[in-house]
């Protein structure tokens, strides 16, 4: 008996709902596109291009636009014979440093067989190394230097390319930097010196509201879904939910994605706004349980804290209340308590995560105090937590309580 069997009753390319799928036409996005190509205007022209600083919250079509234009651009200087243009793109997302971002630079440029090692220049021998690089290259090379907030403040390379040619490290090569970000802090941070020549041409990426996101989602589900199997009610809804959260294109991608997964996988033959909710959901349970994996060992107890008061129904809770309960699990669970303090601050983290949500009571004469309660479902704390403390006793009575108490 045959185990696995194809099903395609509602997806007809459901690669074009994932990540690395690349529009063939950019939604929404006019202005930006417009400013940009101003910015890539001197590459035609056959001058130094233009440095360039995108910046935008996640999933806001930044590295999607610069893909579609830098290819376009590449096919449309191919008409020019004294523009020799090359891309090369890195996310410098595991590099924390100019160093680093250097060296995978380098090795990028290199011939297979002839990288360099991580570890072990001087800085400048692998900047150097960088140059030559570059002008065996020569011509015109934009370098796409994603997730530039990684460098942190280790950012000697971001001042010293766009000046190298200026100082006669670069003789053959015109190079451009285009730096993107999803960090508002990262520009403001930068030495003015390198912001100035960074962040020559600034392009800043709003959010999606509701109808742009409609719109977005549309084009892409008419290519990746089989006729009559959605109507436009479940895609409004994916773009109404992403609009309300964080106005990106990726989250909406996402909820449509796993609606019409979950439909397929149910042998239903539409996806309907139930399946978006239930997508909903699952993405919600995903980023609750990855917030809170990220967080140390007294955050977790600090939550599961709130979370023991939360079964019984006593949320929101008083941060004292908290404190008590806190010290009570870090006695049954053998480690040493923090001072109040800093529980304190592990629940100002959570609050942050989205995971507790606070109110700030006012009360006269005894001064002023904090209550918590989750924003999260108990059950998707109590799953996350699960993982990370060994409690199973604890978290088994836990889920008696709560449904006692028909807390959910
Ligand atoms: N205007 C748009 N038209 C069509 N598709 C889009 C548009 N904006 C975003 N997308 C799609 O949404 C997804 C996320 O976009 P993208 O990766 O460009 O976001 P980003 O701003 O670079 O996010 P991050 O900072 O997290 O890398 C991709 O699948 C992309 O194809």
């Amino acid at each position: 008996m045959r185990r696995f069997e194809r099903k395609r009753a509602i997806f007809a390319n459901k690669d074009a709902l994932r990540e690395s799928y690349q529009p063939d036409s950019i939604e929404e996005r006019d202005e930006e596109i417009e400013a940009y190509m101003d910015a890539l205007q001197p590459v035609v022209d056959g001058w130094e291009p233009n440095n360039v600083f995108l910046y935008g919250n996640t999933g806001v079509g930044k590295t999607a636009v610069t893909e579609y234009l830098l290819s376009l651009l590449q096919d449309d200087v191919e008409e020019y014979d004294d523009v020799d243009l090359s891309v090369v793109s890195l996310n410098c997302k595991p590099l924390s440093s100019s160093y680093q971002v250097a060296v995978e630079l380098v090795n990028e440029l290199r011939p297979d067989g002839g990288e360099i090692s991580t570890t072990g220049y001087p800085q400048q021998t692998v900047f150097n190394k960088l140059y030559e690089e570059l002008d065996e290259v020569g011509g015109t090379i934009l370098l796409v230097l994603d997730e530039i907030d990684a460098i942190g403040d280790r950012d000697e390379l971001l001042y010293e390319l766009p000046r190298a040619r200026s100082k006669g490290d670069l003789e053959d090569a015109k190079v451009g930097i285009i730096g993107i970000s999803n960090d508002f802090k990262f520009r403001d941070q930068l030495d003015p010196r390198v912001q100035d020549t960074l962040c020559e041409r600034e392009l800043q990426f709003p959010p999606y509201n509701a109808q742009e996101l409609t719109n977005i989602l549309s084009s892409r589900a008419e290519i990746a879904l089989r006729e009559d199997t959605y109507d436009e009610a479940v895609v409004r809804l994916c773009a109404a939910l992403a609009a309300k959260d964080r106005g990106s294109a990726r989250q909406a991608l996402d909820l449509l994605l796993l609606a019409a997964e979950q439909a397929e996988n149910g042998d239903d033959d539409r996806v309907s706004e139930r399946h978006v909710e239930a997508a909903r959901h699952e993405l919600e349970r995903e980023r609750v349980e990855e917030g809170i994996r990220q967080l140390t060992q007294h955050g977790h107890l600090a939550l599961l804290a709130v979370v023991s008061i939360a079964a019984e129904g006593d949320t929101p809770g008083r941060s004292r209340a908290i404190y008590d309960r806190y010290l009570d699990i870090c006695d049954g669970y053998g480690v040493d308590s923090l001072a109040q303090r800093s529980v304190h601050n592990h629940l100002s983290d959570l609050r942050m995560l989205g995971i507790l949500t606070a109110r700030e009571n006012r009360s006269g004469s005894r001064g002023n105090f904090y209550s918590y309660e989750l924003d999260v479902p108990l059950e998707s704390a109590l799953t996350a937590l699960e993982d990370e403390l060994d409690m199973q006793q604890r978290f088994s009575d836990l889920r008696t309580v709560a449904t006692m108490n028909e807390v959910r």
